[in-house]
This record gives C-alpha cells, sequence and structure tokens, in this order.
C-alpha cells in the first residue's frame, strides 16, 4: 500500500501531515521516531495525522505525535496548517479541529491568515498538571539564571519565564532540564519571554519532545496569558517567535484564546516502504 503525507509548516514549525481518513493507517512509535529522523526519515517538530471525526460538529480529528513518539495535546500551528487543508478541500471558510483536548474551530480571512479559537486556557494545577497543588501564577521553580514561570495549559502544559533578553538564555542546556523537572510528571513544554511592550512579546521554546522551534503556536497563547496575568501586557499583543509572528487575544468574555498566523505547504510525497515496516 503506498501511503502519502505533505509537508507543511507554521511560521517554521514543520509537520508532516498524514489524511488516514480513507485508509485507517496506524503508525507505532517507532514508525513515528523514524518518520521523525532528519537525515534518515523526512522529519518534523509534530507528526500529525487527519483522522475521522469522533464528536458531533467536528471536521476531523487532528492526531499529534512529537519526534520522541510522544502524544501531544495541543499544536496551534498545525491546528492552522490542517485548517488551510481542509477549507481548500471543502470550499468553506469555517472549519472546527477537533483534538484530544476538544474541539477548535478556525476561520480564515482574505489574505489567507488562519484564526483557531484554542479554547479556554486553563490555570488550575491539576490542568497542566503539576506533581503537587502551587499556584499557578507562581511555580517558583528555576534553572540557571531563569526563576519562578506562570503555568498554563492550552491542552497541553507549559512553564513561561519572563526574562531580560531571551538571547542570552542557554536554552539548549536549561530546556530539557526544566521540561523534566520533578514538578512535571508529564514533562512541561517551556517557553522563555521578553516583554518589548504591551502589546509585542519575544519568546524562545523548548517543545516536550521537540526541542528547541521556531515557533510554536500553543506556547504563544500561553505566554500571551502568562504575561497578562502577570499585568506585564493586555489582553493582545504579537508574539514574536525565531519563525515569525503570532497574533494572540485572551477574549475577555469567555477566557478563550484567539491565534492569528500563516500557514504553508512544502511538499508532498509518498513514503518509502522502509520507513513503514
Ligand atoms: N508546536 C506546537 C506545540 C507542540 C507541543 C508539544 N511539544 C507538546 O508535547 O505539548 C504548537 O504550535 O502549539
Amino acid at each position: 500500500m503506498t501511503v502519502s503525507f505533505r509537508k507543511m509548516h507554521g511560521l517554521g514549525n514543520d509537520f508532516v501531515v498524514v489524511d488516514v481518513r480513507q485508509s485507517g493507517v496506524g503508525f507505532t512509535e517507532e514508525q513515528v521516531r523514524r518518520i521523525g529522523d532528519r537525515r534518515r526519515g523526512i522529519g518534523f517538530d509534530q507528526f500529525i495525522t487527519i483522522e475521522p471525526p469522533r464528536q458531533a460538529g467536528a471536521t476531523i480529528f487532528m492526531g499529534i505525535r512529537n519526534p520522541d513518539g510522544s502524544v501531544a495535546g495541543a499544536c496551534g500551528n498545525a491546528t492552522r496548517c490542517v485548517s488551510a487543508l481542509l477549507m481548500a478541500e471543502t470550499g468553506s471558510d469555517a472549519v472546527v479541529i477537533e483534538t484530544v483536548s476538544g474541539l477548535l474551530p478556525a476561520t480564515r480571512t482574505t489574505d489567507g491568515t488562519v484564526t483557531v479559537d484554542m479554547g479556554p486556557a486553563r490555570l488550575d494545577w491539576q490542568d497542566l498538571p503539576l506533581a503537587e497543588a502551587r499556584d499557578t501564577l507562581h511555580l517558583g521553580i528555576g534553572a540557571g539564571d531563569l526563576h519562578d514561570p506562570v503555568g498554563v495549559s492550552m491542552g497541553n502544559p507549559h512553564a513561561v519565564f519572563f526574562v531580560e533578553d531571551v538571547a542570552a538564555v542557554p536554552l539548549t542546556e536549561v530546556g530539557p532540564v526544566l521540561e523534566n523537572h520533578a514538578l512535571f510528571p508529564k514533562r512541561c513544554n517551556i517557553e522563555i519571554v521578553e516583554v518589548q511592550a504591551r502589546d509585542r512579546l519575544r519568546m524562545r521554546v523548548w517543545e516536550r519532545g521537540a526541542g528547541i522551534t521556531q515557533a510554536c503556536g500553543s506556547g504563544a497563547c500561553a505566554t500571551l496569558v502568562a504575561a497578562a496575568r502577570r499585568g506585564l501586557a493586555d489582553r493582545r499583543a504579537e508574539v514574536i517567535l525565531d519563525g515569525g509572528s503570532l497574533m494572540i487575544e485572551w477574549r475577555d468574555s469567555d477566557g478563550h484564546v484567539l491565534m492569528s498566523g500563516p500557514t504553508a505547504t512544502s511538499f508532498t510525497g509518498i513514503f518509502d516502504g522502509s520507513l513503514l515496516a
């Protein structure tokens, strides 16, 4: 059987996207890791499957996995990319992406920008989860010069550290230490953030199961929420990532977080049988 895939990215956060709605093909953890090898496989920050919807109201179900094979509960950049694919397929400017964390409605504007309602920011310690009860506004942990992050769940866990200069942080050293900190039983995505203005935040990320990536949509959402909770930013801001900018809004009326940004396809291809063996 031939299985085809599409390589997509949002601001350089890259994905292998496989539509298994017809074939029902499944991928083992080992296969995902093999496909993720950037020299012997294809390489991706997240491996995405488009599956039949499980809940009423959803256009499709989106499966998300990291290069280490672990499952993720959210991926903002992939949600935009898959939404754009489905919009092209259906001719509609509105679709609903289902993930293990819930239903995410997405819309498209005339310039091709996709906006996703990433759902509510979840702020209880059980939501991340943490190993013990703590106020998520002050997690009180640190590594190197980083200290006392804000915890936010966007359907996946984030710890947001505020710093003077994001370029000065040795992220490859402190990232893995913090990702695997004992406070995070399911590990954590780590963001470092420089507040440049109340409506402009510069962020870099160390992703759980993936390492440094050029952009993290759910991380940008967590960043805005964390900055607003600390009184450092307004509820709407540009978040500048290594790969470009996202506009993020933490809606007053219902606490949902809206993320807007671009999408792109790089190429399509067919898996070699050896990758799926
Ligand atoms: N790049 C993704 C997030 C992947 C999160 C993943 N690393 C996890 O384990 O939660 C984004 O755009 O939101």
